[in-house]
């Protein structure tokens, strides 16, 4: 039995998809909800803890479109989220000859879709520049494009925070700190039914419902059979002077898959950089919750983002790579708050949202694959839907339990990624990095959170 009187347990849930599901329950009338995380809502080292992350409609098959549609209807038109969504368009662009197919795929896509009209085929520079005055003298040689009218830019870490607010006023309750780190599972004597979760300070949380949305963290916290790989990818931003912003206001989203993307500045004159790539990996030996041994996983650090981690010396070179090709006027300019941002892959790119096999009520909500932060508003209503045991059919077979059926260390990219072992530049305190950790908490990572509201029980 499931109903708004059963406690629910939140591991993660200061990120985007643990968030999510305690905001769904919160607005169903659950009042025994509980959210636990390492820090406050909006959680430090979440992947969605970032300036902005890229609006659109993913179609890669009938459940991303499902919800992709129904979280473009929830960033338009639901006060918590709306805010936070800007409509300024997107250009998905390449100049390689894979690249071009790519992106003649993605039309073909669209018009199965039905969605054809809603994208504008861009066969030339001088197209592309029409559309995007801002790529005028940059080097686009041989570009070709699509440019969706649809679709724009979220506020990420502000979006987060928002759900974060609304949760204080449902009177959601919350542990942060080793009061909220997820140590272990309190089982039945049977080991067959998952009672609640012990944290790292020792304390015991009984609970009808145990969530476990700990993004990139999952795979070292119990043990998924690697079904997830944990990888990051990385960004850094430059400081517009206000002619630039002028210049820049409005502009659309630029994504080309073989060099990175960039945002229009925000309120602060702020552009980021993302470069394009398979990611990095990072291994070590841990001993997740259900692993007879220690087993080599990737994972991040853990304070992966704060306070002094940038990233390794060859990602300085690809994100001034790109931002020579597409922000040319802006290629000497100063880089700050250099950073990694980690995901779960998994091998087929589909979420992993499902009941552990072996501990009933225990529920994996993670296996983001890098392209979740936009189904933020929605994502929590199918987790909750999951915990009812309502869940419908294709996204529970989308999302199930599935060992054995891929490797998630190899990239949907199109080669493999590196370990950080290998790469030097990327862990180091030095001033610059405090400093910009600094300049983010200003800008970007701060909670709002009332300090008072944060409970440890
Ligand atoms: C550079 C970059 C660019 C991206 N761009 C886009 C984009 O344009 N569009 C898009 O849709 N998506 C994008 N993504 C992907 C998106 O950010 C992720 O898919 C999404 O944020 C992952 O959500 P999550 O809830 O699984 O993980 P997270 O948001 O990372 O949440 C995990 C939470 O678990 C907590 N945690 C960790 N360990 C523990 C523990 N032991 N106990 C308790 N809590 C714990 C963490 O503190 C964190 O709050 C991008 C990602 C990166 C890295």
């Amino acid at each position: 039995m499931f109903n708004i009187d059963s406690s629910v347990l939140i591991f993660g849930g200061a990120g985007t998809l643990g968030s999510s599901t305690a905001l769904h329950l919160a607005r169903k009338g659950f009042r025994n909800i509980h959210v636990l995380d390492v820090y406050p809502i909006p959680s430090a080292q979440s992947a969605g803890n970032d300036l902005n992350k890229i609006m659109g409609t993913s179609l890669r098959n009938p459940v991303d479109k499902q919800l992709s549609l129904e979280a473009e209807d929830m960033w338009s038109n639901d006060p918590t989220f709306s805010p936070f969504y800007h409509r300024s368009g997107r250009l998905d662009c390449c100049g390689s000859p894979d690249g071009i197919q790519d992106l003649r795929d993605t039309v073909a896509k669209l018009q199965q879709a039905g969605l054809g009209h809603t994208v504008e085929w861009l066969d030339t520079e001088a197209q592309i520049v029409q559309r995007v005055p801002q790529l005028a003298g940059s080097d686009i040689q041989g570009w070709k494009g699509i440019f969706f009218e649809k679709g724009g830019w979220l506020a990420a870490a502000k979006a987060i925070d928002s759900v974060g607010k609304e949760l204080v006023r449902h009177g959601v309750k919350f542990s942060f700190g080793d009061s909220g780190v997820f140590d272990s599972l309190i089982l039945s004597d049977d080991g067959k039914n998952c009672l609640g979760a012990v944290t790292k300070d020792g304390t015991r949380y009984l609970a009808d419902r145990v969530v476990l949305a700990s993004g990139a963290w999952t795979p070292s916290l119990v043990d998924l059979e690697d079904q997830c790989c944990s990888k990051a990818w990385v960004y850094a931003h430059m400081q517009l002077t206000p002619d630039e912003v002028k210049a820049y206001a409005g502009c659309p989203v630029v994504y080309n898959e073989d060099l990175g993307f960039f945002f229009e500045p925000n309120e602060n004159g702020v552009i980021k950089v993302c470069d394009e790539f398979p990611g990095f990996t990072r291994y070590k030996m841990h001993q997740p919750f259900g692993s007879p041994k220690p087993i080599s996983v990737s994972v991040p650090r853990s304070h992966a983002r704060h306070p002094t981690d940038t990233y390794p010396h060859a990602s300085e070179v690809t994100i001034r790579k790109a931002i020579a090709a597409f922000l040319p006027k802006f290629k000497d300019k100063e880089l700050f708050n250099r950073a990694m941002c980690w995901c779960a892959d998994t091998a087929d790119a589909n979420l992993l949202i499902c009941e552990h096999p072996l501990w009933k009520n225990f529920f994996l909500a993670t296996g983001d694959s890098g392209h979740s932060f936009k189904l933020l508003p929605i994502i929590g209503k199918h987790i909750v839907e999951l915990l009812a045991g309502t869940l419908q059919k294709d996204m529970r077979e989308a999302w199930r339990w599935r060992p054995g059926s891929g490797d998630a260390r190899k990239s949907v990219r199109r080669a493999s990624a590196k370990d950080l072992a290998d790469l030097p530049g990327w862990k180091h305190e030095s001033k610059e990095s405090k400093e910009s950790s600094k300049e983010q908490n200003k800008d970007i990572g701060q909670s709002s959170m009332d300090p008072s509201c944060c409970v440890s029980v």
